[in-house]
């Protein structure tokens, strides 16, 4: 018996009463053509399972097709599209070439519409609900740190001499080298506050920022180096840290899953890289298709299950748009 129309209404009415006081969104960036678009739709159906009241917004490059458009929309994606930002020219050699894309998640600092957003790249899964990560303290920007363990840091003086922040006894950071390097965040998840003259600051600094091995994350870095307050790493599992740093990892309380090392892209894996055939990843790797795959999350079985057609709720979900808030009402549990 689906819940009368009624409860959904007073479901709804709260809710654009709370979103108009918080106005807060997840957001995440798409660029290509590509099937980097599998890991956004995949990123809407895992927050829609774990329950979050926030809406995802995806701020997508001019290259993005129509197609992807409509799926994004389709699967109640916030869509925006953002101009590119590039880094001044420059000699470098970026650790992955298509990283001078990434520049262009900056363009979020300008959705002011909403008072403070979480970021995810579109190779993360949440697994648990992390809404709770909007009540943090503003002033700050939030994120977990990285790992310099990676083929991909061989470039970095950390790399060379054996240096990681994830267990800064192993090898110690040489006095000769100059301070210790502060403590550094992965830029695949952070949450941070829109606001316009941070963001024509980022802009007018990536100006005159030479570029080094990775790109945004380490010029986010420098930029945000004095307010930046690290998260636990189950809010952001950087692949690496299973074989990496074992110790610091708890996968069974892990959050939120990045899949960032290579050969981890779910909806590219064959589990022929270096670590890849792995339990744990083959797991993980799963669990991401399995939502992937799960009909009952698409946005359309969301709005149905919640008891009306989405032409019944269209002045409702019209509402929410507007205030901001998740464009779908709870439906019963999926799992
Ligand atoms: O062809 C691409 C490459 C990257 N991205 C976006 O840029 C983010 C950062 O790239 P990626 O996650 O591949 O970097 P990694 O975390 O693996 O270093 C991705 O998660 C996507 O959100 C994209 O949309 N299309
Ligand atoms: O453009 C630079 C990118 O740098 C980061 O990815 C890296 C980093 O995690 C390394 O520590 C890993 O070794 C490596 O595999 C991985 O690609 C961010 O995840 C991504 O969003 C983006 O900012
Ligand atoms: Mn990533």
């Amino acid at each position: 018996m689906a819940p009368d129309l009624t409860t959904a209404t007073k479901t709804t009415t709260s809710l654009v009463k709370q979103a108009s006081i918080s106005s807060c969104a997840y957001v995440t960036f798409l660029a290509g053509n590509g099937d980097y678009v599998k890991g956004v739709v995949g990123l809407a159906k895992g927050l829609r399972k774990v329950r979050s009241k926030y809406p995802l917004v995806v701020a997508i490059l001019p290259d993005v097709p129509d197609e992807h458009r409509k799926i994004l929309v389709s699967q109640g994606c916030i869509v925006k599209e953002i101009e590119p930002v590039y880094p001044p020219e420059n000699q470098t050699q970026f650790a992955m070439a298509y990283y001078v894309i990434n520049y262009s998640k900056l363009r979020i600092w300008e959705f002011v519409e909403y008072s403070k957003m979480i970021y995810l790249d579109g190779d993360i899964q949440v697994f648990d609900n992390i809404d709770h990560l909007f009540d943090l303290q503003d002033g700050y920007f939030y994120g977990v740190m990285d790992c310099f363990c990676e083929q991909t840091w061989s470039f970095s003086p950390q790399y060379k001499i054996g240096y990681c922040q994830q267990c800064p006894d192993r090898v110690q950071w040489p006095a000769e080298m100059g301070p210790k390097p502060p403590l550094y965040f992965n830029a695949g998840m952070f949450v941070f506050e829109p606001s316009l003259s941070t963001y024509d600051d980022l802009l007018q600094t990536v100006k005159v920022t030479t570029p080094t091995l990775f790109a945004e994350q380490d010029f986010l870095n420098m930029f945000f180096k004095d307010i930046y307050r690290p998260l636990p790493p189950i809010y952001n599992l950087v692949l690496a840290m299973l074989w990496r740093h074992p110790e610091n990892i708890e996968l069974e309380k892990v959050k939120v899953v990045h899949y960032c090392a290579a050969g981890s892209k779910p909806w590219r894996y064959t589990g022929k890289e270096e670590n890849m055939d792995r339990e744990d990843i083959k797991i993980l790797v799963k669990k991401w298709w399995d939502i992937y795959n799960d009909e009952s999350l698409d946005y359309k079985n969301t709005v149905v299950a919640a008891g009306g057609t989405e032409a019944d709720l269209q002045p409702f979900l019209a509402a929410l748009s507007e205030a901001g808030v998740a464009h779908y009402l709870t439906a019963p549990s999926a799992a």
